[in-house]
């Protein structure tokens, strides 16, 4: 490990997880750049049954959070990607890319009809009301989608959804409605030497890249949960199982679960009252 960037975690007791209580505020605010308005329009509690169980996870370039996702999938979670939501909402036929079209014209069309994500990256690079404008048509499109994912997993009985968000910690609206934030932290060198690895960068590429994101230590600062992925990976998997677990334990679906029965049950039996009343004929 370097000497000038110390592990967040003493040196003998790294911990598989840590917690802060979940009503504690959050230092975001100082950090977080500007975040367009639109995200939330629509409230994700609005389209969700109750306070739905939802796990932000997110960490740093190259930090280990695909091959923790990889882990929670085999254990059987809910995970959703945010990144290939966002990308969904914009191909073509959905609200969201004939809205682009109309904004930004045709020129931002592919020949295939598909976005054509850099060219719109150009027109908004430095560009803030264009990005707020951008925002405002796909935010509430990525976050209804989110949500309708997230209903059907809860139907399906999944206790808590695993939202896979890079730049949670970055866009602190989508923050508040996260039960639990995990993240996948892994020390400035091993980053390092594993981005540079995997994209086969030069040094100096792969530390630009680095520091483009919000410092990995501000993100373990403000998350509830840490996954320390500096080590073996099967150090990091038994961080992933037990934090699974706790999650699993978790009695906080629980009220919403009932809240929904409770529901359901209601309207069973209007329903059934309905019927044997008004429809049936008396004997
Ligand atoms: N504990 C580990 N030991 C060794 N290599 C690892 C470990 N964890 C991850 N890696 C490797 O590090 C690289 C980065 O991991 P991964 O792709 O999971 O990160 P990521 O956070 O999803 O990255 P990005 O957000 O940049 O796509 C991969 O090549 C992966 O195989």
């Amino acid at each position: 490990m370097h000497a000038s960037m110390p592990s967040p975690f003493p040196a003998e007791a790294k911990p598989v997880s840590f917690r802060r209580s979940c009503g504690e505020p959050s230092p975001l605010g100082s950090l977080a750049p500007v975040t367009p308005d639109s995200w939330f329009s629509i409230s994700p509690t609005s389209l969700l049954p109750g306070k739905m169980f939802l796990v932000g996870l997110t960490g740093g370039i190259a930090s280990g959070k695909s091959s923790v996702i990889q882990v929670f999938q085999q254990l059987g979670c809910a995970v959703i990607d945010v990144d290939i939501i966002a990308r969904h909402v914009v191909q073509p036929g959905y609200p969201a890319h004939r809205r682009i079209v109309e904004a930004f014209g045709t020129e931002v069309l592919l020949e295939n009809g598909d976005i054509d994500r850099k060219v719109l990256g150009d027109l908004i690079f430095n560009q803030p009301d264009r990005r707020h404008l951008l925002n405002s048509i796909t935010h509430p499109e990525i976050c209804k989608e989110m949500m309708k994912e997230t209903f059907k997993y809860f139907l399906r009985g999944y206790r808590y959804v695993i939202l896979d968000i890079p730049l949670l910690f970055e866009t602190k609206k989508l923050l508040k409605y996260m039960k639990h934030t995990v993240v996948v932290y892994c020390d400035r060198d091993t980053q390092l030497t594993r981005l540079m690895r995997r994209n086969n960068l030069s040094r100096e590429d792969a530390e630009a890249r680095i520091k483009a994101q919000l410092p990995l230590k501000d993100k373990v600062r403000m998350a509830h949960h840490v996954l320390d992925n500096s080590g073996e990976w099967s150090v990091t998997k038994r961080q992933v199982v037990l934090l699974h677990a706790e999650l699993e334990h978790s009695l906080e679906y629980l009220p919403l679960r009932l809240g929904v029965l409770t529901g359901l049950a209601g309207i069973v039996s209007l329903l059934y009252l309905l019927l044997t009343h008004y429809l049936l004929p008396s004997p």
